[in-house]
């Protein structure tokens, strides 16, 4: 843990330009920061610099926002070169508008914070951001070219995703299937980087991935710099989209949506199971539950537990089962093929032309192929 909370203030109010909240406000904190020697104030809303600046200049301790804190949390799980470099690119792309108001109020006198940037110009800072926001991308793009070559080389392999919420239980699934004893904890951001395993117990070389974690309310400069590893694991040929079964059913539908809309933005087309973890954690009741109201959003839906092995050979079965998919086109005018489609494959694409439905879909190859042979005939 980096911080014990020692308060929590919650105000509701138009944000104040100077301070973001009110100056009572603003008093009775420092007064709380005075007699009870706290370090630091981690405001939940984003801050600009100047309500940072007069913040800690009132507070005289350093003043951050919940993105700052996030950073310094990722900064401190971050192992790989890869890693690191990730984090310095978020901090620095949420640094960058932000450059040249900092350094400017830093000049007006030091505030905790705003140590050093004084004896910068505001516009060099600036450029030196710029710059070096360039070199870490281009020494990203290095490290992905790399990447990609390692998994050229693993060509006859199939490969499988792990992608989630922080703390479904994706590292402990990546353990459980492949025997190995990577880091996992109870808390957000156990791992940031990726890490590519070799599952144990079936006859084909499969390969699984582990990356980080989805996490809410992620500003949109660091999703950018985090899809790119999470791009890794969706590249694969199939995707075990993981979910903590003891969520609520409103927190389980929420990051489902949160997940496809992911998955979406970095264009995976790949064949998903939905894989509800911690299911030694729910009632029997629970899970009709899960199934029945979520239905719309699930596919593939499978009970696991990681951490007590249950139901994991089953999961391997259905692993092969969805490697093995095909796909096939048809054109075709007939509403029975078409709602036959529909109901029992995954459409991938249906275009309508003189009035003929040409559809693109994707099944078990055994499947596939029955229907093309009944389509021709
Ligand atoms: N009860 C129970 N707990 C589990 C199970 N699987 C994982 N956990 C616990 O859930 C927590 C998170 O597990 P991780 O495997 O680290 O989760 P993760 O998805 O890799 O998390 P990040 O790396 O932070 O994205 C740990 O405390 C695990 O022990 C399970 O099947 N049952
Ligand atoms: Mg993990």
């Amino acid at each position: 843990m980096l911080y014990e909370p020692v308060k929590t203030f919650v105000q509701i109010r138009k944000p104040d330009p100077k301070y973001q909240i009110g100056s009572g406000l603003v008093e009775r904190i420092a007064k709380e920061i005075k007699e009870n020697e706290i370090d630091i104030v981690v405001f939940g809303n984003q801050l600009s610099p100047s309500q940072k600046y007069n913040l800690a200049k009132n507070f005289k301790v350093e003043v951050i926002d919940k993105i700052e804190l996030v950073l310094r949390i990722f900064y401190k799980h971050a192992k790989s070169r890869e890693a690191l470099l990730q984090v310095r690119l978020a901090e620095l792309k949420y640094e960058l508008p932000r450059a040249k108001e900092k350094v400017r109020l830093a000049k007006q006198g030091e505030q905790p914070g705003f140590g050093g940037y004084g004896d910068y110009e505001v516009e060099k800072y600036y450029q030196k951001v710029k710059r070096e926001i360039n070199i870490i991308k281009s020494k990203l793009e290095k490290l992905k070219k790399h990447r990609e070559n390692l998994r050229k080389r693993r060509g006859n392999f199939d490969t499988v995703g792990l992608i989630g919420y922080t703390n479904a239980g994706k590292t402990s699934l990546l353990n459980a299937l492949s025997g190995d004893r990577k880091e996992v904890k109870n808390q957000v951001f156990t791992t940031l980087s990726t890490t590519t395993r070799r599952i144990r117990g079936i006859k084909r070389r499969i390969l699984i991935t582990d990356t980080v974690g989805f996490m809410d309310d992620l500003p949109p400069f660091m999703i950018e710099a985090f899809l790119s590893t999470i791009e890794e694991s969706a590249n694969s040929d199939l995707i075990l989209l993981v979910v903590d079964a003891s969520d609520s059913l409103e927190e389980i539908e929420r990051k489902l949506k949160v997940n496809y809309e992911v998955l979406d933005k970095i264009n995976c087309k790949s064949p998903i199971i939905t894989v509800f973890n911690k299911v030694d954690k729910i009632t029997y009741e629970k899970r009709e539950e899960i199934l029945k109201s979520l239905k719309r959003y699930i596919v593939n839906p499978i009970f696991v537990s990681a951490k007590y092995n249950i139901n994991l050979d089953k999961l391997k079965e259905m692993i092969l089962e969805n490697l093995n998919l095909s796909i096939g086109t048809v054109e075709t005018d007939n509403p029975k093929l078409i709602s036959y489609l529909y109901e029992n494959t995954e459409i991938l694409e249906d275009v309508l032309e003189d009035n003929k439905h040409i559809i693109t879909f994707r099944a078990k190859e055994k499947d596939v192929n029955r229907i093309l042979k009944a389509v021709r005939v």
